[in-house]
């Protein structure tokens, strides 16, 4: 799909280092999530998701995550509502996670650690085309953000578990239809935080428009174990790197308002 551009693919790269700045960079994910600083906004309504699973594709690990990639040359997939003015076509998702259950998420609420975190991933379909120009774009992207906990297993990610050790290394990919990513969504919709960011690797464009879920889902440990055994080297490498840690350290806040959908 679009969003697995060829530039994607160049921009990508498991060991790229802090501090790769994004030059003025006032508006970068991820950050923390304080309570009592984030502000209650009435006039935040629900979003509203509509996922149809014929659009998925594939799942591709691209060296830095594994994607879940949709068909975005339709609307039939879209997010809209919540903070946002426009329709928002999902083109794929991906995760961030840690070596072990103590970290692992790219945002945190009160510093508070989660062991891994969901990005669904949406571009503006009504102002732009194409996914490579939203991304360069202040109100291009639209980003859902779920954490994941550890708990009892979830049944609907079993299914992308078990396809996980077909795309073991860098650059392998596999056909991965009919999934509903709603099913990774939390029972609770309407509790959310909203604020101004970026993409959180390279290159980092201040584009997104992030939804972060209340509420995390339930997960079991054996599901991230799944996780950590993806790899970020391709097959040729002679030394195999453990895909784990593929997060970005935090952001100044840098006067930005983290609004909350709940009081
Ligand atoms: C060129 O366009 C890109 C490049 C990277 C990502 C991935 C990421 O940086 N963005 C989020 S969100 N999490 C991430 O790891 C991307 O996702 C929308 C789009
Ligand atoms: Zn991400």
């Amino acid at each position: 799909s679009a969003c697995s551009s060829r530039y994607v693919r160049s921009q990508l790269h498991p060991m790229w280092q802090e501090p790769l700045e994004m030059p003025g960079g006032e508006r970068q994910s991820p950050i923390d999530i304080s309570l009592r600083k984030s502000v209650f906004d009435p006039n935040l309504k629900p979003f509203v998701t509509q996922y149809d699973p014929r659009t998925c594709q594939q799942i591709w690990n691209n060296g830095y995550s594994f994607l879940v990639e949709y068909d975005d040359t339709t609307d039939k997939s879209t997010l809209r509502g919540g903070p946002l003015e426009d329709k928002f076509r999902l083109c794929q998702f991906h995760f961030h996670w840690g070596e072990n259950n103590t970290w692992g998420s790219e945002h945190t609420v009160d510093r508070h650690l989660y062991p891994a975190e969901l990005h669904l991933v949406h571009w503006n379909a009504d102002k732009y085309a194409l996914f490579e120009e939203a991304i360069m774009e202040e109100n291009g992207l639209a980003v859902i953000g779920v954490f994941l906990k550890v708990g009892k297993r979830h049944e609907g990610l079993q299914k992308l578990v078990d396809a996980l050790p077909a795309v073991r290394h860098k650059d392998s990919v596999v056909e991965f239809t009919k999934f509903d990513p709603s099913c990774l969504l939390p029972e609770s919709m309407n509790e959310y935080w909203t604020y101004a960011g970026s993409l959180t690797t390279p290159p980092l464009t201040e584009a997104v428009t992030w939804i972060i879920m209340k509420q995390a889902i339930e997960v079991s440990h054996e599901q991230l174990a799944v996780f950590r055994s993806l790899l970020f080297t391709s097959a040729e490498e002679e030394v195999q790197k453990s895909m784990v840690n593929n997060f970005r350290v935090q952001q100044p806040l840098k006067g930005r308002t983290v609004r909350s959908s709940f009081s």
